[in-house]
């Protein structure tokens, strides 16, 4: 029985005004500033209370990257005439995809250029090694092979490959079913035909096939997606209620390359119950995609679910976008995934060269370390002009900060190395945040994602003489990487033709190499991610803790007559007095959901709350 009391916690807590003080040193994170001298990164070290050797060790590496990059930082050219030298001259173009890539508004040096030769050859040699099957995860001791899953005689066994291409047959020849209508939804749907999609995943498990359903589906797809990506119930609901009768035709994939992260398996939860609650049978509409034998394989096993696809212990969730993950849900809509495919290997292939002038993927990291000073001083902000790749700078989010945002590097330094990358998309940005980047704090590099066909042939028309729709936008492209130019914030352009399975393929080949290229030159493992486990752990924790406040509650609240608790008691009785906050929030949480616990007092002042619950469970006295 759910019930609270007289609008309790309704209002949030009063926040008393902040007093100015002195900013507390936080541990592990070092501000961004400008080519710092060795001795200031000592002494910002010291006061990281990191020990002397290992300030020592960040000072000596940063004077490398000072080396490099930061003494030599001249002004920006400006020259109209050397500019334009300077574009031709470094202008990369792969004739094939039709993409260019232009870096001439990144300002780095020849000496530069020079200096960072040996390091980029280096992390070439590195990236070939990770393509021939080296652990290239010590950490987890993993190999690291999506470059073999649009190339498969580039794994290094028969036995890889073969499953490589197993699984994109199975993918194909699903999709084409599911299409066709050859395997259907149970005879209890009112249409014969699966017609929607519920992608259930999250991280890597989604944000892939979300970039790339937004980019490529077409208006009428054969099957639409929606996809639940968090553990929100209205999220869920939402979702859900979107699909209405439409569930009984909706094809539910679950992806999870551990097939145990816990925002998936509610999400499946909560939809399985959906299913339960209109008398729909979920096994006949459910698909897994997880590694062999994990809980939600298992789970698909035991159940009987309508398929199951395989992720690769060697495929890391942020660039599973070519497995099964992206492929799948990107084949039922109708896109052509042997063309992302392609555009992807044809980009790896250009990667692979050694002269970096002609590797795109190579000069990208050249740049984001002479523009970031080698330690992500400068956000990475992405700004496609074009709707359609709207979700790049989310998917690139993960690909690149999960990769490199990193506290020690592969020698056990302390580094706090990343580079921060937002943005949406022009021109619809340059009326929110474009303001700041012109004139404001000078924090970021920006890189323009151009797409030269504004609409399919035929569409077009001039809304005023000689000038389109789409020229407006191609203007403020231009104007926007001008007139952030001359206020000396450089940038990168990429150019691409379309928007097609082909060059999405090519420009996530791209950004997946330029990662890995990255990561070797400051020296991480850019395919783990041990940072989001302490996450995860104290959430798990808190759950903990709140399962102890209701035992406590209980106790309580069988008592004759029923005793009320302060917070300090309930702390006390769950030998936690030092989590008496998280136990504050968690009656705030657990009041505010209707979850059978009464709550006297007022959440503004947590001293007054006393609590208790509406019933006692005699059952959980005795488990
Ligand atoms: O596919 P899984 O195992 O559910 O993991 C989802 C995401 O969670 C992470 O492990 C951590 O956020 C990501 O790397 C991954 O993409």
């Amino acid at each position: 029985m759910a019930s609270s009391v007289s609008g309790i916690c309704s209002s949030s807590p009063s926040l008393k005004p902040k007093t100015p003080a002195a900013k507390p040193s936080v541990s592990g994170r070092r501000e961004a500033v400008s080519f710092p001298s060795s001795s200031k990164l000592v002494d910002r070290a010291q006061s990281l209370s990191l020990t002397r050797s290992v300030a020592r060790e960040i000072s000596s590496d940063l004077a490398k990257a000072d080396g490099a990059a930061a003494k030599k930082k001249p002004g920006l050219e400006k020259d109209s005439r050397s500019l334009w030298g300077r574009y031709v001259d470094w202008l990369y173009q792969h004739k094939e995809l039709g993409l260019l890539l232009d870096v001439s508004r990144i300002g780095f040096t020849d000496e530069f250029v020079e200096e960072m030769e040996p390091r980029l050859q280096a992390a070439l040699k590195a990236m070939e090694e990770l393509e021939k099957g080296a652990i290239a995860n010590p950490d987890e001791g993993r190999m690291v092979g999506h470059y073999w899953l649009r190339k498969s005689e580039l794994a290094p066994t028969r036995f890889l490959k073969a499953q490589v291409e197993n699984t994109l047959d199975a993918v194909c020849n699903f999709a084409a079913d599911v299409v066709s209508g050859k395997i259907k939804p149970p005879p209890t749907s009112p249409v014969d035909r699966f017609t929607q999609i519920l992608s259930v995943g999250i991280g890597g498990s989604a944000l892939g096939p979300q970039f790339v359903a937004e980019a490529l589906a077409p208006d009428n797809p054969p099957l639409k997606i929606r996809f639940i990506d968090n553990t929100d119930p209205a999220g869920i609901d939402h979702q859900i209620a979107q699909l209405g009768p439409e569930l009984a035709s909706t094809l539910v994939i679950v992806i999870s390359k551990s097939g145990g992260t816990p925002e998936t398996r509610n999400g499946l939860l909560e939809v399985q119950k959906a299913f339960r609650e209109v008398g729909l049978d979920f096994a006949k509409q459910g698909v897994a995609i997880t590694q062999e034998n994990s809980l939600l394989d298992n789970t698909a096993r035991i159940e009987g679910w309508l398929a199951r696809f395989p992720m690769f212990d060697w495929v890391g969730g942020r660039t599973s976008e070519m497995s099964a993950v992206g492929l799948l849900p990107a084949a039922l809509q109708g896109i052509d995934i042997r063309e992302m495919l392609a555009g992807a290997s044809l980009m790896d292939e250009a990667n692979r060269t050694k002269v970096v002038k002609n590797n795109p993927a190579a000069l990208l990291a050249l740049c984001w370390y002479w523009a970031s000073d080698g330690i992500g001083s400068k956000d990475m902000v992405i700004l496609p002009y074009k709707d359609s790749l709207l979700l790049f700078s989310r998917y690139l989010q993960q690909l690149v900060m999960e990769s490199l945002g990193k506290e020690f590097d592969l020698d056990g330094n302390r580094v706090n190395q990343g580079l921060t990358v937002y943005g949406n998309k022009g021109s619809t940005d340059q009326h929110a945040y474009i303001q700041q980047l012109r004139e404001g704090v000078h924090n970021f590099f920006a890189t323009f994602i151009e797409v030269l066909r504004d609409r399919p042939p035929g569409h077009d028309w001039e809304l005023e003489p000689g000038v389109t729709c789409g020229d407006y936008l191609f203007g403020m492209l231009q104007g926007t990487r001008s007139a952030l130019y001359a206020n000396d914030r450089e940038s990168i352009t990429v150019t691409v033709q379309e928007v097609t399975p082909r060059s999405v393929g090519a420009l996530i080949a791209l950004y997946e190499r330029a990662v890995g290229i990255y990561a070797s030159l400051v020296n991480i493992n850019a395919y783990h991610q041990p940072g989001v486990e302490a996450g995860k752990k104290a959430a798990a924790e808190v759950l903990a803790l709140q399962k102890r406040v209701l035992s406590v509650l209980n106790e309580a609240s069988c008592k004759e007559p029923v005793e009320p608790l302060s917070l300090e008691e309930v702390a006390e009785r769950c030998h936690a007095p030092e989590d008496i906050e998280m136990i504050y929030k968690i009656i705030a949480h657990m009041a505010a959901n209707d979850r059978a616990l009464i709550a006297e007092g007022s959440c503004g002042s947590p001293r007054s709350i006393k609590v208790f619950l509406g019933e006692c469970n005699v059952d959980a006295l005795y488990a």
